[in-house]
C-alpha cells in the first residue's frame, strides 16, 4: 500500500493543504484557547488567596472580573476553534468523497467484479463521515487536551515541585493501559466497519433482487442469513466497545487514585501552612486539567485509531489504479472518422478466470461504414468483442485496431467518443427522458434531441407520456417497456452521433408494432457507422453487409446468410431454432 510505515492519517494531511490559512488560524485559536484555560488556574489562586483571603470586597470584585475576563477570552477562542475545525472536517471529507469517487468511476469495470459494490459504497459514505467527525472534533479535543496538559503540567511544577512528582509518577500508569487497549481497539474497529460494509452489501443484493427472493419464497432463509451477519458484525462491534469501556475505565481508576494521593500530601501541607490555600486551589486545578486531558486522549485515541483504520481504507481506493493503462495524451493518435476495425490474433480471458480463454485466435475485419452480425451460440464471447472493443479490458495477446492504428494509442476520451453502444437492457439513470436521452451529449438544444428522439421512434411515445420529454424515469420514475427503452437508448447514440455503433440485440421478443420501430430505428442509426451487432433475428442479421458465426471465442465462419445456411452446421442450426423463434415470436 502507499501509505505502509506512514500513519494514514498523516498520509490525510494532503487534503488540509489547501486550507493552509485555516489550518493556522484554527491552531492559533487553539493556542489562545489554551493559554485562557491555564491562566484560570491562576484566577483561582488570586481569586482564593486574594479575594477571599483579602476579605474586601472591592478585592473580591477584582478577582471576579479577572475570572471573568479570561472566560470570556476563553469563549472566543473556543468559538473560533470550535468553527474553524468542524470547517475543516466537513471540508476535508467533502474533498475526500469527491477524490474517491473521482477515481472509482474512472477505474477498470473488472475491479468492480471482484469488489462488492456495497462495501466500496459504505468506504464512500460511512468511512468518510468517520472521518468528518474525527477531524471536527475528535482531532481537535486531542489536539486542545495535548496542549492544556503539557501546560498545565509545566504550571503545577511551577506551583508546587513536590506535589508535582506524584503526579508524574502516575502519568506512565495511565498511559500503559491507554497504549495497550489502543492497539486492539484499531484492529477491531477496522473488522467492524468491514463487517457492517458487509451487512449493507448484503442487504442492498436482496433487495435488489426482491423478486427472486420472493418468488423462490426464500425470505425466511435470507431473513436468517441476514440476521447472521448483523450479529456477526454485533459481536465485533461488542468486542471493539468492551475494550474501549476497559481503556476509560483504567485510566479513570489511575487518574483518581493519583489525584486522591496529591489532595491528601497537598491538604497536609495547607494545614502546617507550608502552601498557601489559593496554590493548592490552582494546584488541584492544574491537576484536573493534566487528568481529564488524558482522559480526553485516552477516550479519542481509540476513535482516532478507527479514523486511521477509515482513513487506511479510504487511500487504498485512492491509490487504486485502473488496469486500463493510457498513453500520455500529449503523444495520443486520433482515431479515424468512419474508422474499419480488425481484431488480429486476439487472446484474451476475463482476470476472474485467467485460465479459460473467452476470444482466442480471434481476428476479425470490419470495412469502414459497414456492418457485421455476430451470431453464436451463449457463451461464445459476443459480449466480449464489445468489451474489448470499448476497452473496458486490454487482450492479452495480438491487437485491436480502428484504421490500422492500435486502440491503446488512442486517449480512452477520444476511443469511446467514437463508440455509442445500445445494450441489450438499456440503463436509464435516475432523470427526465431529455436527460436521458442526452447522456454523454449535455449541450444537445431541445431541437437535436427531438430530432434524435424521431429518428429513433420514439418521439410518439414519449409526447404520450404524462409529462412528455420531462417524464421521470429512473427508479422512482415511469416504467417503459423493453422496446421503448432500446428506443431511448437509440434515441441515445444517434444523438452521440458515433463513429462507431455497437448494437447488442435483445433477446426477448419485442411486439410487433415495438420490432417494427425498432428495426426502423437501427436502420436510420446504422446508415454510413461502422457496426457491429450481436444479432438475433433473423431481420436483422439479413440487414448486416456480413455474418460472422462465433464459438467458444472463435470466429469459425464467414459469409452472408445463404452461404452460411449452405456451408456451416452450426449456423444452419442456430438458424433454424433460435432466429427462427424470435422472429416467430416477434411476428
Ligand atoms: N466478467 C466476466 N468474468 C469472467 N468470465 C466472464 C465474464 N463475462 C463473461 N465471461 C465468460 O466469457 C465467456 C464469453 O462470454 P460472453 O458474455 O462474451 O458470451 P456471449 O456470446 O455474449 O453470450 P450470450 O449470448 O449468452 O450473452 C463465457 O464463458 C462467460 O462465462
Amino acid at each position: 500500500m502507499a501509505t505502509a510505515g506512514r500513519s494514514p492519517l498523516l498520509a490525510l494531511g494532503h487534503f488540509l493543504k489547501p486550507y493552509r490559512g485555516r489550518v493556522i488560524a484554527a491552531a492559533c485559536a487553539l493556542i489562545f484557547t489554551a493559554g485562557a484555560t491555564l491562566a484560570l488556574g491562576r484566577g483561582i489562586q488570586v481569586l482564593i488567596d486574594r479575594g477571599f483571603g483579602a476579605g474586601t470586597t472591592a478585592d473580591l470584585q477584582a478577582a471576579i472580573a479577572l475570572l471573568l475576563s479570561i472566560a470570556a477570552a476563553m469563549a472566543l477562542g473556543t468559538f473560533i476553534r470550535f468553527y474553524l475545525v468542524s470547517w475543516l472536517g466537513e471540508r476535508v471529507s467533502a474533498d475526500l468523497r469527491k477524490a474517491v469517487f473521482d477515481n472509482l468511476v474512472r477505474l477498470h469495470p473488472g475491479y468492480f467484479e471482484t469488489n462488492r459494490s456495497g462495501e466500496i459504497m459504505s468506504r464512500l459514505t460511512t468511512d468518510t463521515s468517520l472521518l468528518q467527525t474525527i477531524i471536527g472534533s475528535s482531532l481537535s479535543m486531542a489536539l486542545r487536551s495535548c496542549l492544556t496538559l503539557t501546560g498545565a503540567l509545566v504550571m503545577m511544577f511551577i506551583t508546587n515541585l513536590k506535589l508535582s512528582l506524584i503526579i508524574a509518577i502516575s502519568v506512565p500508569a495511565v498511559l500503559m493501559p491507554i497504549l495497550l487497549f489502543g492497539r486492539r481497539v484499531r484492529a477491531l474497529s477496522n473488522k467492524s466497519q468491514d463487517s457492517i460494509a458487509s451487512v449493507g452489501s448484503y442487504a442492498g443484493e436482496i433487495i435488489q433482487h426482491i423478486k427472486v427472493v420472493q418468488s423462490y419464497t426464500q425470505e425466511d432463509f435470507e431473513s436468517r442469513a441476514f440476521d447472521a451477519e448483523v450479529e456477526r458484525a454485533f459481536a465485533i462491534a461488542r468486542r471493539r466497545i468492551r475494550q474501549r469501556a476497559l481503556l476509560i475505565c483504567a485510566a479513570i481508576a489511575m487518574m483518581f487514585g493519583g489525584l486522591a494521593a496529591m489532595l491528601w500530601t497537598g491538604g497536609q501541607d495547607v494545614i502546617s501552612g507550608r502552601m498557601s490555600a489559593g496554590e493548592l486551589g490552582a494546584f488541584v486545578f492544574y491537576a484536573i486539567m493534566v487528568g481529564s486531558g488524558f482522559a480526553t486522549i485516552s477516550e479519542v485515541w481509540g476513535e482516532l485509531q478507527r479514523a486511521a483504520g477509515a482513513a487506511e481504507r479510504l487511500l487504498e481506493l485512492l491509490a487504486q489504479r485502473s488496469d486500463i493503462l493510457e498513453k500520455d495524451i500529449a503523444n495520443a493518435s486520433q482515431p479515424v472518422a468512419n474508422a474499419r476495425m480488425a481484431f488480429e490474433a486476439v487472446r484474451f480471458a476475463y482476470p476472474a478466470r485467467p485460465d479459460q480463454a473467452a476470444l482466442d485466435d480471434f481476428s476479425l475485419d470490419i470495412p469502414a461504414g459497414r456492418s457485421l452480425a455476430l451470431v453464436g451460440p451463449s457463451g461464445a464471447g459476443k459480449s466480449t468483442v464489445f468489451e474489448l472493443l470499448q476497452r473496458f479490458y486490454d487482450p492479452q495477446a495480438g491487437r485491436i485496431t480502428l484504421d490500422g492504428c492500435d486502440i491503446r494509442d488512442f486517449s480512452l476520451h477520444d476511443l469511446r467518443s467514437h463508440i455509442a453502444l445500445v445494450p441489450q437492457q438499456p440503463a436509464l439513470f435516475t432523470g427526465d427522458v431529455r436527460y436521458n436521452i442526452a447522456y454523454g451529449c449535455e449541450n444537445a438544444s431541445d431541437e437535436a434531441v427531438f430530432a434524435a428522439a424521431r429518428a429513433a421512434h420514439a418521439h410518439d411515445f414519449i409526447q404520450q407520456l404524462p409529462g412528455g420529454y420531462a417524464s421521470h424515469l429512473g427508479e422512482q420514475g415511469v416504467r417503459l417497456s423493453g422496446g421503448q427503452r432500446q428506443r431511448i437508448a437509440i434515441a441515445r447514440a444517434i444523438l452521440n452521433d458515433p463513429d462507431i455503433l455497437l448494437l447488442d440485440e435483445a433477446t426477448s421478443a419485442l411486439d410487433t408494432e415495438s420490432e417494427f420501430h425498432v428495426q426502423q430505428a437501427l436502420q436510420e442509426l446504422m446508415r454510413g457507422r461502422t457496426t457491429v451487432i450481436i444479432a438475433h433475428r433473423l431481420s436483422t442479421i439479413l440487414h448486416a453487409d456480413r455474418i460472422a458465426v462465433m464459438d467458444q471465442g472463435r470466429i469459425v465462419a464467414t459469409g452472408t446468410h445463404e452461404s452460411l445456411l449452405r456451408d456451416n452446421h452450426l449456423y444452419a442450426r442456430l438458424a433454424s431454432l433460435q432466429f427462427r423463434e424470435a422472429d416467430q415470436a416477434a411476428g
